[in-house]
């Protein structure tokens, strides 16, 4: 039931959005977010004055609902820019009807002029900086007008007075609060948006070069202060060159997609994989002996050669590659050199004829 809501709720916030991380995506939620509220509280409006037979404001709350939903429909359609502003113009027209005229300035209902202010400065871009400072000093205008003028209205008690300013204040605070938590939610998730683009290798999914030596230097540092050990790998396509010449580009990259999917596939879940450039990839083994990083790297190497990589025109590409690794030892001090000194392997392992792996133990200092 509640998660039926929050579906709901989710898809309402996210009416008329093509891609979801569009630029102005804040502004639409927003927009939504207050089209909804703007029915809500119509409709809460409407129930409550049309049952105690105060039908001028429930005719008032019916036209909110109405503008509210035909808000809501301009954004699904499209219509960006007229929703951002229907709500406000009809908001202010509402507001200063009601207050000046209807409840009377002491009713305390001019206070829902700071929906409309917040509202203005969340929902217009910078380019948009104009009609934001309009709504806001309209808004504002109108507030002091209503500060300043003593409108009787209704003839309202004391206590009626005091519930009614309370009501109101509470209703601006919550749709304050509502609003902030939406924008930092929606922040949240761009922020994690953008931070798995700077990340992802684009055409693989692995981890790109930044991201797996950002790993690196994090996992050397570890394994330096908890005296464990740790295993580097490089891992590089055979003739890679002569499978681009040969298939074509395209086929190259489908070769490197299906090949990095198999090599994440094998590693286990404490390793880390990325892309290093090109044809070349780098494995991070923690907590792990170089006798068990080598089993898990010529797994690696048989699970590749292993692969029926087929192109569109039903030809098998033939796929192999050669794999140096390197560990950890007492003399090294930064991760670069566990790096170079896998590189060692990984000519090693072509100079031997590539499809193998070669182990580089020794270090020279
Ligand atoms: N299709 C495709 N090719 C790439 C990509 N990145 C690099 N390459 C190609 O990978 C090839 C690498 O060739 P080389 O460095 O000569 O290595 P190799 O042919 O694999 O030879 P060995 O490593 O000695 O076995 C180059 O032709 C690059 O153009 C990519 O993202 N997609």
């Amino acid at each position: 039931m509640f998660a039926s809501i929050k579906t709901t709720i989710n898809k309402l916030l996210n009416l008329g959005f093509d891609d979801e991380f569009d630029n102005d995506l804040n502004q639409k939620h927003v927009v939504n977010f207050s089209y909804m509220m703007f029915c809500a509280s119509s409709l809460f409006m409407l129930v409550v004055f049309a049952t105690r037979s105060m039908y001028a404001v429930a005719f008032f709350s019916s036209l909110g609902l109405l503008i509210g939903l035909a808000g809501l429909r301009y954004n699904y359609i499209g219509h960006f820019s007229r929703a951002q502003w229907l709500m406000p113009v009809t908001k202010i027209a509402q507001v200063t009807i009601l207050s000046v005229f209807y409840f009377g300035t002491g009713s305390g209902f001019h206070w829902f002029f700071l929906n409309v202010i917040s509202y203005a400065f969340v929902v217009f871009r910078a380019d948009q900086r104009a009609h934001k400072y309009w709504l806001v000093c309209a808004s504002l205008a109108l507030f002091l007008m209503c500060e300043l003028l003593e409108t009787r209205g209704m003839l309202l008690t004391a206590v009626d007075k005091s519930i009614s300013i309370s009501l109101v204040f509470f209703l601006v605070a919550i749709n304050f609060a509502l609003m902030i938590s939406l924008v930092m939610s929606r922040l949240k998730s761009v922020n994690h948006h953008l931070r798995t683009l700077a990340e992802k290798d684009e055409l693989t999914g692995l981890s790109n070069r930044r991201k797996v030596l950002a790993d690196a230097v994090n996992i050397f540092a570890d394994s330096v202060i908890n005296s464990e050990s740790c295993v580097f790998s490089i891992v590089d396509l055979d003739h890679f060159k002569k499978i681009n010449d040969t298939y074509g580009h395209e086929a190259g990259d489908l070769v490197l997609t299906k090949v990095a999917a198999v090599m994440a596939d094998v590693i286990r879940p404490q390793d880390e994989i990325g892309r290093y450039g090109g044809e070349e990839f780098i494995v991070i083994m923690r907590d792990t002996s170089l006798s068990d990083a080598e089993s898990v790297m010529e797994k690696m190497r048989q699970a590749v050669e292993a692969m029926l990589i087929e192109t569109d025109h039903g030809i098998v590409i033939p796929v192999t590659v050669s794999i140096g690794l390197a560990a950890i030892d007492s003399h090294v001090s930064r991760y670069e050199e566990i790096l170079a000194q896998a590189d060692k392997g990984l000519y090693a392992a072509k100079r031997n004829g590539r499809n193998q792996l070669s182990v580089q133990s020794e270090y020279q200092y």
